[in-house]
């Protein structure tokens, strides 16, 4: 199944992907000018991200089930040309309300993309390489960031806002003749899932969700995709800089690092991945404890944290995105393929509501103790990021214990099935042996 059309199929795919992170995050490189141009306060300004992510994660579900009907190349195409019209028009966009809109056309046509390219890995290719490819997805997709930060941001200085969101746009009318022009459902003859009757979309949807395997993904997805997002997306700059008291060019330099770090860690998590199906879950937990273990270092730091700290709570951080991968990967292996785009949807709304209630709940804690008179006038002050940073730790229990419960009920489930997961112990000492026997010692006794 894995041929050069595969490749392409999915190279085209990639490709959308990446483009749609760099819509997605062209708005925040453009803060300052954004906030001359719109007249717009730093709040209206948070307003355009929040009411963008929000658009994203409602469209999870329905464009889950609209991948499973239509299948991902209407989907990729659509998601492009939403995002076209959605620069545009941020590029011709004179007020708040007209800019707000152009920021949800590029929320929902980012909605489109992603869960429409992880359904192509099923359809194109086989075995261990999937959860190889979902990683490569995710990691590729991270680059689009990198695209929005060094070359769109040069064209946004050198010639303004107009040029730089129509160059924007011409990559998504790019991405859009790309994949129609490429992007097929299935090899030729493949055989199509039957779509469900509409009135059976209900159902479909109810029996993902009840799924405990979809949950599972959703709890991941949740539990360890956020502190990253939170930290990239909105706290981590005004925390390094006014809080840690480093310079901006090392927190972009930390930004970068934590780039480098996930495209580094996502081929061999994903490998990792396919050797272990069973023990996905435990590799999630413990990328939870880690990143929870680097906060509660830096958080508790007499005073501002040394820069190797906080190198090391960026690569944890960072280990979060693919980390949360995996949950893509139990959705996959416990749903049928006629229902996949529908659990990767429920999946991929876990980490963004995480994210979007972590933002809030931090921007509000900030505020309650500035108006107090905790912070001493200084709304970013250490001890008062130490306070609100902490709410986090909260959200991730959560995360933790409905990954628990939800393992649980698979666990419980294999075994009323005559197959109980083999403990850890067994596992590990399984593969130590599988290792000696690669290495040319004395295999299995
Ligand atoms: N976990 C991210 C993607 C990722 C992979 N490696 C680092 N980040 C995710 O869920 N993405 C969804 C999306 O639409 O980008």
């Amino acid at each position: 199944m894995n041929g050069t059309r595969a490749w392409i199929v999915w190279g085209v795919g990639v490709f959308a992907y990446m483009v749609a992170v760099t819509q997605r995050t062209s708005f925040g490189v453009a803060g300052i000018e954004a906030t001359e141009r719109f007249s717009a306060t730093a709040s209206v300004l948070s307003v355009f991200t929040v009411v963008q992510l929000l658009v994203y994660a409602g469209l999870q579900i329905p464009v889950g089930v609209l991948v499973d009907r239509f299948g991902p190349r209407l989907l990729i195409a659509g998601g492009a040309a939403l995002m076209l019209a959605g620069q545009l028009q941020l590029a011709a966009a004179e007020s708040v309300g007209a800019g707000i809109l152009g920021r949800s056309l590029v929320g929902a046509g980012d909605a489109l993309t992603f869960i429409s390219v992880l359904r192509l890995l099923p359809a194109w290719f086989s075995g261990r390489k999937i959860p190889v490819l979902t990683q490569y997805t995710g990691i590729v997709g991270q680059l689009g960031q990198i695209a929005s930060a060094i070359p769109f941001a040069y064209v946004l200085h050198r010639f303004g806002w107009s040029t730089a969101f129509v160059s924007a746009a011409s990559l998504s009318l790019l991405a859009l003749v790309l994949t129609l022009a490429c992007v097929r459902n299935r090899p030729a003859g493949g055989e199509a899932p039957v779509p469900l009757p509409l009135r059976q979309t209900g159902t479909s949807l109810a029996e993902a969700f009840a799924q405990p395997g979809t949950r599972l993904g959703m709890w991941t997805h949740y539990t360890v995709q956020f502190p990253g997002t939170v930290f990239v997306m909105m706290w981590g700059f005004p925390y390094l800089v006014s809080a840690e008291g480093v310079s901006s060019a090392v927190a972009s330099g930390l930004m970068t690092f934590f780039v480098v770090v996930a495209i580094v860690c996502g081929p061999w998590m994903g490998s990792w991945v396919g050797r272990h199906p069973l023990r996905r879950s435990t590799m999630v937990l413990l990328i939870a404890g880690a990143m929870a273990a680097g906060w509660a270092a830096v958080l508790l730091y007499p005073g501002p944290a040394p820069l190797w700290l906080l190198v090391l709570l960026v690569a944890l951080l960072a280990i979060g995105g693919p980390g949360s991968m995996i949950g893509f990967d139990f959705a996959r292996t416990y749903n049928p393929s006629a229902r996949l785009g529908t659990a990767t949807g429920i999946v991929n709304i876990g980490g963004f509501i995480a994210s979007l209630v972590s933002m809030y709940l931090i921007g509000v804690v900030l505020d309650v103790l500035n108006s107090s008179g905790f912070s001493g006038g200084n709304l970013y002050a250490l001890d008062s990021f130490r306070i609100a940073l902490s709410v986090q730790f909260a959200v991730m229990a959560v995360g933790v214990a409905g990954i628990l419960r939800t393992r649980g009920q698979i666990r419980r489930r294999l075994a009323d099935e005559g197959s109980p997961l083999p403990p850890l112990r067994a596992a590990l000492a399984r593969e130590r042996q599988r290792r000696r026997g690669e290495r040319g010692g004395p295999g299995p006794q």
